[in-house]
């Protein structure tokens, strides 16, 4: 639909000032978008693009300036710009890894569109078909199991979802094949018919040629003005984008083809490649092109030692095994992975030292790392590459994406390679840096060094490859050299390569089909209860054939009553691990309710003391929740540290309260705690139907997923609308609450107002946790899996006694257990991305 210029305005952005340090991304920059228009937002990398959107979607605060959604003031607060209409696609999806997509869709729009969560599967299954019929994408995924490409489209289809008034994609379509491209577009073209505002970033001049009606143009934080597209020619809009008229001519091609080649490779096969063969000369760029999913980025990855292959590599004459990464660098190749995010950066390293990273050998004499020699080293490149930083000690995370590519790119060409193995080299990169690239390739070729990229832009493949290799289903279907080396020849090869071969055609679409469900089974906070249980099983069988009493009535039911207390000190302990934290104050805690009962419940029994214990078992628990959450959250305490010291404290005023242990508990508050049903314990009862009920409201309650989501990932889950400082209150309240229960079948042991009688629960929750297939860094396990885990340890610790071992055994099996748990946990989980 046309834009109406005379409707308020979706979108206004109102003289935006932001800087960072001395950096001036955006000096008053000022952006008007109108309903049903598609408005492309064009700049060199560091142009403040991002910035300027950052701002518009509430998640950046500007220095000066106004933002108006629909005509409403809006100002640092991303659930308020969601809530007035504004949904975006950024540079990197805003997504919660551990979550399923279906999760990641559920908690991405605005509560008034969530579906109910029985709902929740056709709901996402739905919203996905609508993207493409055919689509490979399950809503049961974890994201972390899918493509980079996958997870774009998954969060296109979640902004989608959100029937967004103003719908910003920064760089949509760095990461999708040519078709999904088609289908952005029509989705844009359906959107504007309903007049939503598009802002369309990108560096693709073309693209932004084809989709928008006006650009406004952005240049060292400037605006430089907004322009009607139509009659706007490329070379115009380059010019407006540098500031000056740039050539767009490739650097010219060299090659010494009559020297012996670099590398060669000789039949080579592995995951998604079949039989291929190729001869890579000193001097030479070789493309690979071909559809997404076809081999060329398998083939390149295998080449780095990623994917495991078979078959004759050798680079300058000497055979090269590549079953690792390492023989890889080893043997003179850089690769650079076309996954910025997940494989090339480390975002909170600074910018030197992701640069010296793959070449620091250089700077290093005596095992000492000169820093003066890394400083002079990434400096000289962060200037021929005209990155743009602050400083060079800032970490590369504050860098825009085409910068942090432009550092990539530099430290590889550092450690002078032999072959360099580049993956889309100018992903995000502006116009300009993308020819100094291409330039700086070149020159490394003409050096002697020789490069394979993989494109999907043919126009790229044409400037800069000597020859290009187009896959078919893991093969090479068709080679292209020469004159014949042109962005037509290229695409019409990729369009009639028809190499048809069955075998690997089944087995390429089996791997672009995704992980077997029995693999994605593995991954699933499930697959920890089943193998436990039968651990459990298995152990509690091998004892009762040695020993018939453990079998009886009465070692179960003291049994139970042991794991009762633990298995609730480990959903306390969960709760908070949910959201990456750890409590080393559970036992502590546990110990001081368990004294101070002691004085309430030791004398004869009153209504009035009965209310009184609980009312002062929830306030103290709440307290030290509460607490524990100010020392992280406000004060800005690691976990650890602020736990650790509320565990010395509440240590400290257990002995001061009890200096031994005194205070008998009323024998029939005892008689009540201890209560069978039949040989089971009523606490046992009581933790089985608490578990199984947190992990419902875990799994299926929004509260329950966005704690996993919080945990998963806390910036994405903010940009979601969950607030971290609210969800960890919430948690750490959780956790105190139930360490606070815990201390009743404590009490219902001791008996007595022992002060240490919690000290021992600290470690034994995070083990239970841990062995019940929780994680440390949060988002993974369940409750039920805690009290599996909290009964495998009691287990473990009976059978050893059952068995006639000493007790050092008991501690020697918690640690084995502890690191196969996690061992087993993390290798399933590693077996789902391998796919
Ligand atoms: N969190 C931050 N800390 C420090 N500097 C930052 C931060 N975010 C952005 N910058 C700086 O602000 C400037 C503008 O960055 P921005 O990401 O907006 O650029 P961009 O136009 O989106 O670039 P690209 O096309 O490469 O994505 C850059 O110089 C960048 O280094």
């Amino acid at each position: 639909m046309a834009p109406n210029k005379d409707a308020p305005a979706a979108l206004s952005a109102l003289a935006v000032g932001k800087s960072y340090g001395a950096v001036r991304a955006l000096d008053s920059v000022t952006l008007i978008v109108q309903p049903g228009e598609v408005h492309g937002l064009i700049g060199q990398n560091g142009a403040g693009k991002s910035t300027l959107m950052g701002i518009a979607s509430g998640a950046v605060v500007p220095d000066s300036g106004q933002v108006l959604i629909d005509g409403e003031s809006t100002i640092g607060d991303p659930q308020r710009a969601r809530q007035l209409g504004l949904a975006m696609v950024r540079q990197e999806p805003a997504l919660m890894p551990d979550l399923s997509v279906a999760e990641n869709l559920y908690l991405g729009v605005a509560e008034a569109l969530r579906p109910s969560i029985s709902e929740l599967e056709p709901w996402s299954a739905g919203l996905l078909k609508r993207w493409r019929a055919e689509t490979t994408i399950e809503p049961g995924a974890r994201v972390n199991t899918l493509t980079s490409e996958q997870r774009f489209i998954v969060d296109i289809v979640r902004a989608l979802a959100c029937n967004p008034r103003v719908l910003i994609l920064d760089e949509p379509t760095e990461h999708l094949q040519s078709k999904d491209v088609e289908r952005l577009f029509e989705c844009i073209a359906e959107v504007t018919a309903g007049g939503t505002g598009v802002i369309y970033i990108s560096h693709r001049i073309r693209e932004v040629r084809q989709i928008a009606d006006r650009v406004t143009v952005l240049r060292d934080g400037q605006g430089q003005g907004t322009y009607e597209v139509n009659g706007l020619s490329e070379e115009k809009i380059i010019e407006l984008i540098v500031g000056a008229a740039v050539s767009a001519e490739f650097p010219a091609k060299n090659t010494r083809r009559n020297s012996p080649p670099i590398l060669e490779v000789e039949n080579y096969r592995g995951h998604g490649i079949d039989n291929v063969t190729i001869k890579l000369l000193p001097g030479e760029i070789i493309g690979l092109a071909g559809v997404d999913g076809n081999g060329q980025r398998d083939f390149l990855r295998a080449l780095a030692g990623l994917n495991p292959g078979e078959g004759n590599v050798s680079v300058n004459g000497r055979p090269v095994t590549l079953r690792h990464p390492d023989n890889a660098t080893r043997a003179g190749m850089q690769f650079i992975s076309n996954d910025r995010h997940a494989e090339s950066v480390f975002e909170d390293l600074s910018i030197t030292a992701n640069f010296s990273l793959r070449s620091l050998a250089k700077d290093v004499k005596g095992g000492i790392v000169n820093s003066r020699s890394e400083g002079r080293r990434a400096a000289e490149s962060l200037s021929a590459l005209a990155v743009k930083f602050g400083s060079r000690d800032d970490p590369i995370r504050s860098l825009s994406g085409g910068n942090q590519q432009k550092v990539v790119i530099g430290s590889a060409l550092a450690a002078e390679p032999t072959v360099l193995l580049v993956d889309e080299p100018t992903q995000g990169v502006d116009i300009g840096s993308r020819l100094e690239i291409y330039r700086i390739l070149r020159k490394t070729a003409a050096e002697g060094g020789s490069a394979i990229v993989v494109s999907s832009d043919a126009g790229e493949l044409a400037g800069l490859c000597n020859r290009v290799l187009v896959f078919s289903r893991g093969a090479v279907a068709a080679e292209l050299s020469g004159e014949k080396v042109t962005e037509n020849e290229i695409i019409s090869a990729i369009l009639t390569a028809t190499n048809v071969r069955q075998g690997l055609h089944a087995k390429a679409s089996r791997a672009s089909a995704g992980p077997s469900k029995f693999t994605q089974m593995l991954s699933t906070d499930w697959a920890p209860l089943v193998m436990i249980a039968i651990v459990v099983t298995a152990l509690g069988a091998f004892t009762a054939v040695l020993s018939e009493n453990y079998l009886s009535a009465r070692n179960f039911s003291g049994m139970l009553a042991l794991i009762s207390t633990l298995a609730l000190a480990a959903c306390a302990q969960q709760a908070l691990m949910l959201v990456g934290g750890i409590d080393l104050s559970v036992g502590p805690l546990m110990g001081v309710i368990v004294v101070s009962q002691s004085f309430l419940l030791s004398g004869p029994l009153s209504g009035l003391g009965v209310i009184g214990s609980v009312v002062a078992l929830l306030v103290i628990a709440m307290l030290v929740g509460t607490f524990n959450w100010v020392l992280v959250e406000p004060v800005g305490l690691h976990p650890m540290v602020a736990t650790l010291a509320t565990f010395m404290a509440l240590q400290g005023v257990s002995l001061v309260l009890r200096p031994t242990s005194d205070g008998l508990i009323n024998e029939a508050v005892m008689d009540i705690i201890n209560i069978n049903l039949g040989f089971i314990p009523m606490t046992f009862v009581v933790v089985v139907i608490v578990a199984i009920c947190l992990d419902f409201g875990l799994f299926k309650r929004y509260l329950g997923i966005s704690l996993r989501g919080m945990g998963s990932n806390a910036d994405s889950a903010r940009l979601a609308g969950i607030s971290p400082a609210k969800t960890r209150l919430i948690a750490y309240l959780s956790c105190s609450v139930l360490a606070g229960m815990a201390s009743i079948p404590l009490l219902g042991q001791v008996g007595v107002g022992d002060p240490r009688a919690g000290i021992d629960y600290t470690l034994m929750s995070i083990a239970a946790v841990v062995i019940g297939g929780g994680s440390l860094f949060g988002a993974r396990g369940s409750f039920v899996g805690a009290v599996l885990g909290a009964i495998l340890i009691a287990q473990v610790n009976v059978a050893t006694t059952f068995l006639g071992l000493s007790e050092a055994w008991q501690a020697y099996l918690l640690g084995a257990m502890i690191i196969a748990a996690v061992a087993v946990h993390s290798k399933s989980r590693q077996l789902v991305l391998a796919g």
